[in-house]
C-alpha cells in the first residue's frame, strides 16, 4: 500500500466523489459557476466549470496537492534538482525557453548560456537557408527540408510546424520522416530534388534504430543522384546530445546542433530539435513560441495552486482516473491546424505517466497515466462522440479552440464554435428519459415503442470537460498551450510520486527487436522462443501465408 492511498484526504475524496450531485444540479444551484470556475493565464482561458466538482471537491484536491508537497516539487524541477532519479538527471526543458539574462546553474555551469549559444547557431543557420545564401552541391538554394527523427524528435517538429502553417516561409517546404517502414521515406523523397534538399537528422541519443536507418537511406538516395561524399556537408545536419557519434556517422562538426541530457525527448521541441520549426516559421516566431512557454512557466512556478492552470487541469485529470475509474482522456482540437496536437499530448503524457512504481520502486495501488487520444473537431462528432455521449466508459474531454480563425470564411467559424460549445453542453446535461419521451409526443409510434425508443435516446450526461480558448492561434499562444500540458503532466506525476521523466518501458521492445531482427535474417532456429514469435519469424522467412 502506498502512503497516498492511505492518506485521510485520499479517502475523504473517495467518499466525497460518490455523493456529488449531477452537474445539471450544480449549475442550477450556482448561477455564477462559470465565473468562479474559470481562469485566464498567458493568453489562454480555461473554463473548468463542466467538471464533477463543487467547492469541497476543489478544496480536497488542493489539500491533496499540499500534502504531496506539489509546490516544493515544482520548485525542485525549476531549480535543477535531480528529479529524474533513475537516470540521475535534472529536468530542465524550462531552461530552453528562459530569458537570456537568466542564470540557471547546473553542475557549476549556467546552462542558459549554452542554450543561448545554440539558439544563436540556429539563427545563423536559419538565415543562411532562408536567405538562399546556403547553397547545395550544384549551387542551388535549399527548397525542401526533410526532418528525420522519431518520438519527441518527430512529433514536436512535425506537429508544431503543422500548427503554425500560417507563419511558414513561402520559399521552403518541410517533410517529416519517422517510421522505419521504407514506404515512409520512399514516399517523402519521391517528389524531391537532391540538389535543393536538406536533411536534418534529429536524435538525442544518436542510437535510435529507425532514425539511423532512415538517415542511411537518405544518404544513399542523395548519393544516387550524382552527389559525392564531400557534398554531404551541404545537405546533412544533425541535432543530438551525442556529438561524437554524429561526427563518426559523417555529419560535419559545424553542422551539429547540441542538446543536453537534462532535456527529455518528449520535452525537446524548444531545443535545436525544433530547428525544422524555426526554418519554417523564422527565428523570431520560434522565439515567440519559446516566450509563450516561458510565460506559462512563470505562471506555473509563481501562482498559488488554487489559481494555477496546470495544477487545476492536472488535479481534475487525477480526480477522474483515481476516483471515477476513467481509463482514458480525450483531447478535441476545434482548429484544423491543431489536428496533430492530441498525438503530441499522447506521447507527452503516456510516455511520462505510463508508469506503475513510485520513486522508491513500490508498486502503485492506484491508477496512473490514462490513455490520451483525440482528434480534430468537428470530425470526431461523426466518429467517436457517440461513445463519449452514450458509452459505458467515462472519458473526460478537453476542448481547445481559438476564438478567431486564420481563415475567416462565411459561416464556418461560427458553426465550428457552436459545435464545440454544444458538445460540452450535451456531455454535461445529457437528455433524461422524460425529455426523450416528450420529444416523441407527436410521433405515430405506439406507447411501448415511444418508451423503448426514449430509453435508447436517453443520455446520462454528467460527462466532464474542460474548454480552453485562446484569442488566436499564434506561436505565443501555442507555446503557452504546450507548456500548460507539460506542467499538467508534471502535476499528476508529482502527486503520484512517480518518475515522469524516464521511459524504461520502451527498452525491452528495442532489445528484443534486435534479437528478432537477427533471427529474421539468419537461418538460425528460433524454436527456443515462444511458439508465436517462432511461428511469425518462420512466416516472414517463407514470405507466404
Ligand atoms: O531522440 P532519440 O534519442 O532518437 O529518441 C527518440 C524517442 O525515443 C524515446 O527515447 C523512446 O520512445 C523518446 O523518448 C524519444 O523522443
Amino acid at each position: 500500500m502506498t502512503e497516498l492511498t492511505q492518506s485521510q484526504t485520499w479517502n475523504e475524496l473517495k467518499a466525497h466523489t460518490k455523493n456529488l450531485p449531477h452537474m445539471r444540479v450544480l449549475f442550477a444551484e450556482d448561477k455564477l459557476r462559470f465565473d468562479t470556475m474559470s481562469t485566464s493565464a498567458c493568453g489562454l482561458f480555461l473554463d473548468y466549470s463542466k467538471n464533477r466538482a463543487n467547492n469541497e471537491t476543489l478544496s480536497l484536491l488542493f489539500k491533496l496537492a499540499d500534502e504531496t508537497k506539489l509546490a516544493a516539487k515544482i520548485k525542485a524541477m525549476f531549480g535543477g534538482d535531480v528529479i529524474n532519479t533513475t537516470e540521475k538527471r535534472a529536468v530542465l526543458h524550462t531552461a530552453l525557453r528562459a530569458k537570456p539574462e537568466q542564470k540557471i546553474m547546473l553542475d557549476g555551469t549556467n546552462i542558459v548560456e549554452e542554450v543561448q549559444q545554440t539558439q544563436a547557431q540556429m539563427a545563423t543557420f536559419v538565415t543562411a537557408i532562408t536567405s538562399g545564401s546556403w547553397k547545395g552541391y550544384t549551387g542551388k538554394s535549399i527548397t525542401d527540408i526533410v526532418s528525420i527523427g522519431i518520438g519527441g524528435s518527430f512529433l514536436g517538429p512535425k506537429i508544431v510546424s503543422q500548427a503554425l502553417r500560417p507563419y511558414w516561409n513561402k520559399a521552403l517546404n518541410c517533410h517529416f520522416v519517422g517510421n522505419v517502414d521504407g514506404t515512409s521515406i520512399t514516399e517523402k523523397l519521391k517528389p524531391l530534388d537532391a540538389e535543393t534538399t536538406l536533411f536534418i537528422m534529429s536524435s538525442k541519443s544518436f542510437a535510435t534504430q529507425e532514425t539511423l536507418t532512415n538517415t542511411l537511406s537518405a544518404k544513399e538516395w542523395f548519393m544516387s543522384n550524382g552527389a559525392s561524399q564531400e557534398d554531404i556537408a551541404q545537405h546533412f545536419v544533425a541535432v543530438t546530445s551525442n556529438v561524437a557519434k554524429a561526427t563518426e556517422f559523417g555529419i560535419d562538426a559545424d553542422n551539429i546542433f547540441p542538446m543536453w541530457d537534462w532535456v527529455g525527448g518528449r520535452y525537446s521541441l524548444w531545443s535545436a530539435i525544433g530547428l525544422p520549426i524555426a526554418l519554417m516559421i523564422g527565428m523570431d516566431n520560434f522565439r515567440e513560441l519559446l516566450d509563450g512557454a516561458h510565460e506559462m512557466d512563470k505562471h506555473f512556478a509563481n501562482t498559488p495552486l488554487s489559481e494555477n492552470m496546470p495544477v487545476i487541469m492536472g488535479l481534475f485529470s487525477l480526480l477522474y482516473g483515481n476516483f471515477h475509474n476513467a481509463q482514458s482522456h480525450v483531447v478535441l482540437t476545434y482548429d484544423h491546424y491543431l489536428r496533430g496536437l492530441p498525438a503530441y499530448f499522447q506521447q507527452l503524457d503516456m510516455e511520462s505517466n505510463g508508469k506503475s512504481v513510485t520513486l522508491d520502486g513500490t508498486h502503485v495501488d492506484f491508477s496512473t497515466g490514462p490513455v490520451i487520444w483525440g482528434g480534430e473537431g468537428t470530425n470526431g462528432q461523426h466518429a467517436y462522440h457517440q461513445l463519449l455521449h452514450q458509452g459505458t466508459a467515462l472519458i473526460p474531454a478537453d476542448f481547445i479552440m481559438p476564438l478567431k480563425s486564420h481563415n475567416p470564411l462565411g459561416e464556418h467559424h461560427i458553426q465550428l464554435a457552436s459545435n464545440c460549445f454544444a458538445q460540452t453542453q450535451a456531455l454535461m446535461q445529457g437528455r433524461s428519459y422524460e425529455e426523450a419521451l416528450a420529444e416523441l409526443e407527436g410521433s405515430d409510434l405506439s406507447i411501448d415503442e415511444k418508451s423503448t425508443l426514449a430509453k435508447h435516446k436517453e443520455m446520462q450526461g454528467n460527462k466532464p470537460s474542460n474548454t480552453i480558448l485562446m484569442d488566436k492561434l499564434t506561436p505565443g499562444t501555442l507555446g503557452s498551450l504546450i507548456a500548460l500540458y507539460e506542467h499538467r503532466t508534471f502535476v499528476q506525476g508529482a502527486i503520484w510520486n512517480i518518475n515522469s521523466f524516464d521511459q524504461w518501458g520502451v527498452e525491452l521492445g528495442k532489445t528484443l527487436g534486435n534479437d528478432v531482427l537477427a533471427r529474421l535474417g539468419a537461418e538460425q532456429d528460433a524454436s527456443e522462443l515462444d511458439s508465436s514469435t517462432n511461428g511469425l519469424i518462420n512466416m516472414f522467412r517463407q514470405e507466404s501465408i
